[in-house]
C-alpha cells in the first residue's frame, strides 16, 4: 500500500481506497515532517513544492489537482527523480462560466458586436471564446505559442487584444523564456485601457501589476475590474477589493465537478505510475435540475446562471472576511484576512456547472447557442 499525504481540500479521496493509505493535511503550510513516511504527495495550488520540501523523503510521486503548476519547481522534481502529474482542463468550464457571468453582469448595452480580447488560448481561453462567440461577440485571441487561430477567433498581437471591449486573462504564470507573463499587464498597458473596458483576471494574481492597477482605480482612470486572483494571496488588499467591480478568493474554478475531476485525473495518473488499473469512474455529480422560465434577455439568462452560482455572493463574502465596509473602510488584521481567505475556499458552497440543466421554458433563438455551449438541454 502506498502512503499518500493529501491536501485536506481535495474532494473524492476515496478514489484512492485500496491503492494507498491517505493522511490529509492543510496545504498552506504543509508540514515537511509528514513527508518522512510518504510515497505520494497530492497538493493544490497553495503548497510550494520544491527540492527543499522533498529531498531526503521517500516521496516519488507528486500530483497537483490543478492546471496551474507555478507552485511546483518541476526541474527540481526532475533532478530528484520524482514523477509529477497535474490536471489540465479539469476546471476550465467552471472558469469559463465565471467569466461569462462577469461579462453578463457588466452593463455595456448590447452584447452582440462587442469584442473580447482573450489572452491565453488554452483550455479556459477556448471555452471562453466559444461562449462569447455564441453571444455574437468577436474574439481577438492573443497566444504567442499558437500558429493557428482557434475556431471563429482571430489571432492578434497583445496590443490588439488589449484594445478589445472586454479583456480576459487565461495565461500561466511564467517568469522565464520568450513569453513571460509576470506583470504582462504592467502600469503602461493598464493605463492604456482607460475606464471603459472590462478587465477580468482569473489566471494568476501576478499577471497583473496590482499596485499599478490600484493607483489607476484610485484616480478613476482604471478599467472596470473583476479579480478572482490577487498578487499577494492569501492577502487581498482591501483598497483594491473596494474599487473592483467584483472580487473573489481564487475560486473561479471551484465547481464541484472541476475539483472532483482534478482528483480523478490524479487517481488515473497515480494508477498508471504504479501499474494499477484505473477502474473507478469519475463520481456522478450534477443533480437533475429543471429551469421552468423563459430565457429571452440578459436578465433572464443571469437569473438562470444565478441558480447555479452568483458572482456577487463571492464578492460579498470576500468583503466580509477582509472586513470591508460599504464605505471602503477595513478593520481586520493581515492575519485575520489571510485566514479568512483560506477559510472561504475551504468552506466553499457546492457549486455545480450548468451542463445538464433541462430548460422547460421558451428560449429565444439568440440565446440558444450559448445554452448549447453550456450543455443545457432544451426540452420544450
Ligand atoms: N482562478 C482559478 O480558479 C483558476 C485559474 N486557472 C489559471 O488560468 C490560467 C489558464 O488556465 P488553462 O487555460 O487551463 O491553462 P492552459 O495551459 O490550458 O492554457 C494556457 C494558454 O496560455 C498560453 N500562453 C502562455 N504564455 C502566454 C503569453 N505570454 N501570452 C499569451 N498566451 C500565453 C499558452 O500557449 C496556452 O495556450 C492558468 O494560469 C491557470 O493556472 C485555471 C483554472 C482555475
Ligand atoms: O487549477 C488551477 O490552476 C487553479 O487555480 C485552482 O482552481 C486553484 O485551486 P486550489 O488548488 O488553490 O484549491
Amino acid at each position: 500500500m502506498l502512503r499518500i499525504v493529501a491536501d485536506e481540500n481535495m474532494p473524492a479521496l476515496s478514489l484512492f481506497d485500496g491503492i494507498g493509505q491517505i493522511i490529509t493535511t492543510p496545504g498552506r503550510p504543509l508540514e515537511r515532517a509528514l513527508l518522512n513516511q510518504a510515497d505520494v504527495l497530492l497538493v493544490r495550488s497553495v503548497t510550494q513544492v520544491d527540492g527543499a520540501l522533498l529531498e531526503g523523503t521517500p516521496v516519488r510521486f507528486v500530483g497537483s489537482a490543478t492546471i496551474g503548476t507555478d507552485h511546483v519547481a518541476l526541474d527540481e522534481l526532475g533532478q530528484l527523480g520524482v514523477c509529477f502529474a497535474h490536471a489540465p482542463g479539469c476546471n476550465a468550464m467552471a472558469v469559463a462560466e465565471y467569466v461569462l457571468q462577469a461579462i453578463l453582469s457588466w452593463p455595456p448595452g448590447e452584447l452582440a458586436g462587442l469584442s473580447v480580447g482573450v489572452i491565453g488560448m488554452g483550455n479556459v481561453g477556448r471555452r471562453v471564446s466559444a461562449l462569447v462567440q455564441a453571444l455574437g461577440m468577436k474574439v481577438l485571441a492573443h497566444d504567442p505559442w499558437l500558429e493557428q487561430a482557434p475556431a471563429g477567433a482571430t489571432l492578434v498581437t497583445l496590443a490588439q487584444a488589449l484594445a478589445a471591449d472586454v479583456i480576459t486573462l487565461h495565461v500561466p504564470l511564467v517568469d522565464a523564456g520568450p513569453h513571460p507573463t509576470r506583470h504582462l499587464l504592467d502600469g503602461p498597458r493598464l493605463a492604456a485601457l482607460g475606464p471603459q473596458r472590462l478587465l477580468i483576471n482569473t489566471s494568476r494574481g501576478p499577471v497583473v501589476d496590482n499596485t499599478a492597477l490600484l493607483a489607476l482605480l484610485r484616480s478613476g482612470t482604471g478599467p472596470v475590474t473583476v479579480l478572482d486572483v490577487w498578487e499577494t494571496e492569501p492577502l487581498v488588499p482591501p483598497a483594491l477589493l473596494a474599487l473592483a467591480a467584483s472580487g473573489s478568493p481564487h475560486v473561479a474554478g471551484y465547481s464541484v465537478e472541476g475539483k472532483t475531476r482534478g482528483t480523478w485525473m490524479l487517481y488515473q495518473a497515480l494508477c498508471q505510475w504504479c501499474g494499477e488499473a484505473a477502474s473507478r469512474p469519475m463520481p456522478p455529480l450534477a443533480p437533475s435540475r429543471q429551469w421552468p422560465h423563459a430565457i429571452t434577455d440578459t436578465a433572464s439568462m443571469l437569473a438562470w446562471l444565478h441558480a447555479g452560482y452568483r458572482l456577487a455572493d463571492d464578492h460579498q463574502r470576500l468583503c466580509e472576511v477582509v472586513g470591508l465596509t460599504p464605505e471602503g473602510v477595513h478593520y481586520r488584521s493581515e492575519a485575520e484576512r489571510a485566514a479568512g481567505f483560506d477559510l472561504l475556499r475551504k468552506r466553499y458552497p457546492a457549486r455545480h456547472e450548468m451542463a445538464g440543466w433541462q430548460m422547460a421554458g421558451a428560449i429565444a433563438p439568440a440565446w440558444q447557442p450559448v445554452l448549447s455551449q453550456l450543455g443545457a438541454v432544451l426540452v420544450r
